[in-house]
Formats: structure tokens, sequence, C-alpha cells
């Protein structure tokens, strides 16, 4: 059936009773069996549709209108990727928008929509910094992670066991810093503290979308009634604007040329780097190992011995990006990796226009200016594309497989497709591609295989190593 042929369906679903609903909802979608996922779930399969109306958390009274039509497969999700028909001013986090003293008192880049002229003018500023820095990316990592796994080695020589996440976290925050800066954070006045200090700050701007673990009556009220005051947090920020205003002058100069004023400009790296770049390795790189120890030693050794022959023939004892290129397996790892477990999951857009969205079933009706809802592991697992989505296939993407790589959308775009100043499409695209590969790489040069157990969270897995198999060949 063409798309033009899809019968047209008014949108299912209804939002109930002004406040009352929306927080009633609220409780089932963080606190019910089942949670988040039961929560889209049971309304498909009641309003039989993968479009419908629902109300997003929090709701009152941290956001007053909760109202949101949800799009959950892959074909109507792409939706939220274009801009001339959605507007993402101030929607990164949702139905809320966290105070801008959070931020320096600037709406920074994350939440302005691209015909916002200050949009282009920082986008540029950070290809600029990852630009300047792509040469240190492989060296840098390769140095910050050799000493993680020296350390993780060790502790578990000492403990029999070795957590992943710390010591992860210590490491994605110096590499960042060799990397982007030439500084090792850990020389600076910040010590270790970077990571404690952002995750508690990155806290007062999702608290209200996110649920810590704790019983519903005690956390409900603290975080998901209202917003954290962000007078609570301004010291911690303060630590880090300290850090970032000396190792970010190499920047400035040029975001002068661009028309940012300094302060802007810093508020603005230090929201990229501690924000998006730690916020999303925190999670991405515990959850590759994750789904890496689930698959078990066959892919361990395919893929040691995939990298290793790369590296040893192509790239004469070095890993280079031609070499990267070559790898088809451990390409393939990385994406069904992204695929499975989005680390950003919630995308939200409001239409600028009247707009249709359809789904492989209708066509549906939206008017300007309804807020519409995005989740994103739905339609990265959408069986109609997806062949045993549910499942971590390591080979998903290689040779015709990639055909599906547009159906990859961990960055608010295909992954066939670049990210530029006139999309929303994450500014560190290729670089987290890169990273992540670069992970996988690292791990596997040195080890044969390995053994882990994993909790998943909300925030990405927690990980533990059980064993390391020292590489033989
Ligand atoms: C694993 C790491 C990362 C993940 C999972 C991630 C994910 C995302 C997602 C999902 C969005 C779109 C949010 C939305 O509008 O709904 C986004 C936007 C953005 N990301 Fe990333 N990101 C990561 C790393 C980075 C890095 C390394 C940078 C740059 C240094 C970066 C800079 C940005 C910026 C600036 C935006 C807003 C783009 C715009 O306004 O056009 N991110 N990211």
């Amino acid at each position: 059936m063409s798309s033009s042929d899809l019968p047209v369906r008014e949108i299912p679903g209804s939002y109930g009773i002004p406040f009352f609903t929306p927080i009633a909802n609220r409780l089932e979608y963080f606190y019910a069996d089942g949670g988040r996922d039961q929560y889209f779930k049971s309304r498909v399969e009641k309003y039989q549709s993968t479009v419908f109306r629902a109300n997003m958390p929090p709701g009152p009274f941290v956001a007053s209108d909760p109202k949101c039509i949800i799009v959950l497969d892959a074909k109507s999700f792409p939706i939220l990727f274009d801009v001339s028909k959605v507007e993402k001013k101030n929607v990164f986090t949702g139905t809320y928008v966290p105070s801008t003293q959070l931020t320096g008192g600037y709406r920074v880049l994350a939440y302005l929509d691209p015909s916002e002229p200050r949009h282009a003018q920082l986008k540029n500023l950070l290809f600029y910094l990852l630009k300047s820095s792509s040469s240190r990316v492989i060296p840098k990592f390769q140095e910050t992670y050799t000493e993680l796994f020296t350390s993780l080695e060790a502790d578990l020589k000492t403990n029999g066991k070795a957590k992943f996440n710390d010591v992860g976290e210590q490491a994605a925050f110096r590499f960042l810093g060799r990397a982007y800066f030439q500084v090792n954070p850990e020389t600076t006045k910040l010590g270790k503290s970077a990571p404690t200090l952002i995750t508690a700050w990155v806290l007062f701007s999702l608290s209200p979308q996110i649920s810590l673990g704790l019983p519903w009556f005690l956390e409900d009220p603290i975080i998901h009634f209202f917003q954290l005051p962000p007078i609570l947090i301004k010291s911690s920020y303060q630590k880090l604007y300290d850090y970032f205003l000396p190792v970010s002058a190499p920047y400035l100069l040029y975001a002068a040329t661009l028309g940012i004023p300094a302060d802007e400009a810093v508020h603005n790296i230090l929201y990229a780097v501690c924000f998006n770049t730690f916020g999303g390795i925190k999670i991405q790189f515990p959850n590759t190992l994750k789904w890496l120890a689930r698959a078990g030693s066959d892919l361990h050794v395919k893929l040691a011995k995939e990298i290793r022959t790369i590296i040893k023939t192509v790239g004469f004892g070095s890993v280079t990006t031609a070499a990267i290129e070559l790898m088809p397996l451990m390409k393939s790892v990385v994406y069904e990796v992204l695929r499975i477990d989005p680390p950003v999951p919630l995308q939200f857009g409001k239409a600028k226009v009247d707009l249709t969205i359809e789904s492989h079933d209708a066509q549906f009706n939206v008017k300007k200016g309804e807020m519409i809802f995005g989740y994103q592991p739905f339609a990265t697992k959408d069986p109609k594309i997806f062949d045993r989505p549910e499942e971590f296939i390591p080979d998903r993407f290689v040779g015709d497989g990639a055909n599906l790589l547009k159906y990859v959308a961990w960055s608010n775009g295909p992954e066939t497709e670049a990210t530029s100043v006139d999309n929303k499409t994450c500014a560190g695209k290729d670089f987290v591609v890169l990273i992540t590969r670069l992970f996988v790489i690292e791990f596997f040069r040195r080890y044969d295989t390995f053994t882990a157990d994993s909790v998943d969270s909300e925030l990405g897995a927690t990980v533990t190593i059980t064993s390391l198999t020292k590489a033989t060949s």
C-alpha cells in the first residue's frame, strides 16, 4: 500500500481529567509494573495504534501541559527530525524547561531551534572544537583507556571482581580533557571530582523526567512535583565553570569571530562536554560492555580476530581511521548497541504547522502547536523493520544489513545522514560512533574474552567485570 492510500484515522486516546489524570499517569509511568515500556505498550494494545494521545510525565506542577501525541514506530518517529515541521525550541527535556540558572543564565544550544540565529553560531563553535581536537582522539583514547584497563585488572586481581562504572566515568572525563583541551582535569583543582559534580548537576535538569528507584511516596513529591532549586547546585556548577574557563581559551577567539561572547561560549562548551558528551558516554560505554558480555565468547573471539588482523594488515600495527572502516563486525556491533539501547530515549518536538503523521497502518492529522513525543527504543525495535527486534544480533548491519542503518536514530537523526547547522542531529554524532568503536577495539586488542554481570537502570547499566582473559595472539 502506498503511503497516500493509508486511511486517515482520528488520533486515538485521551488526556483524562486535568491535574488528576496526569498525576495518576505519572505514577503509572514511573512506578507500576513494567514501568515506562508498559505505559506505552499497554496503550498500543488498547488503541491498536502506534500513534495515540497520552499524557507525558512530569505533569503538575513542573509542566503545565503534559498532553502529547505519542509516536512509537519507525515510520512515524522521523517526523521529529523534520525541523521544517516541528519546532525544537525548549523541548530538549520534554514538556518542561529547566531553569537557565543551571546554565549560567543562557539558553544553551540543546534548547535552541535551528530557526534561532544563535543555533548555527553555537553549533559551528562545537564543530570547530571537534575538528580542532580530532587528531588527538585516537592517541588520547588509547592512553586513557590503557590506564582504565590496567586499573580494572588490578581491582579484579585484588577483589575477584571489578566495578566498571565509577572508574569508567573518571576515564571518560580524563579522556575528554586530554582530547578536547590538552589538559588532564585530574591535575587541576577539580581533581577526581568532576563525575560527581556533573551527575548531581544533571540531576537538577532531569529529575522530573527520571526515577532514582526510591519508593514512590518519597521520590515523587521531591523530584516530580517541583524542580529542584538551582541554588542548591550553584557551587558545584561554579567549580566546573572554573575549570572550563581557562581550558576553553583556545576556542574563545573563534567564538568571538562567530559573534558569541566569551561567557556564553564557555557555558555552552561546559554543557556540551559535561551534559551531552560525558552524560552520553556514562550511559553508552556500560551499555556496550553489557551487550558484549551477554553475547558471550564466540562473539569476542570473532571481534578480536577481525580487529587484530585489520590493525596488522591495514594499519601496520596502529589503529587508523582507514583500518577502523574495514572492520564490518565491530562496526555492526556498535550500531546494534545504539539501536537496541539508545542512550537518550525520549525525543520531543512541537508541530510548527498543521501536519500529517504516518504510521505503518494509518495517517493522522496534527494541529499546529501540538506536542509530539517519540519513545525511541520502540522505533528502533519496530518489528515491521527489524527481524527479531528484541535480540542483540551482532552482525545485523553487516553487508546488506547496512540498508537498515537509516532506522538507527540514537543521534536524533537517521544514522545515514550528517549532522549540520540546519538540523537538530547530535553535534557529536561522528565522534560518538568513533569513540564507541575505539572502546570495542582497544578492549579486544587487549582481551580475548571476558565475563561481566550487569543491572539495567534508567541512566545506563551498572556493570561488574568478573573475568578478563588477556590476549593470547
Ligand atoms: C554518547 C554520547 C552522546 C549521545 C547519546 C548524544 C545524544 C544526543 C541526542 C539524542 C540529541 C538530540 C536531543 C533532542 O533534541 O531531542 C543530541 C543533541 C546534541 N548533542 Fe549529542 N549526544 C552525545 C554526545 C555528544 C557530543 C560528543 C557532543 C559534542 C561535543 C554533543 C553535542 C550535542 C549538541 C550540541 C546537541 C544539540 C544539537 C542541536 O542543537 O542542533 N553530543 N545528542
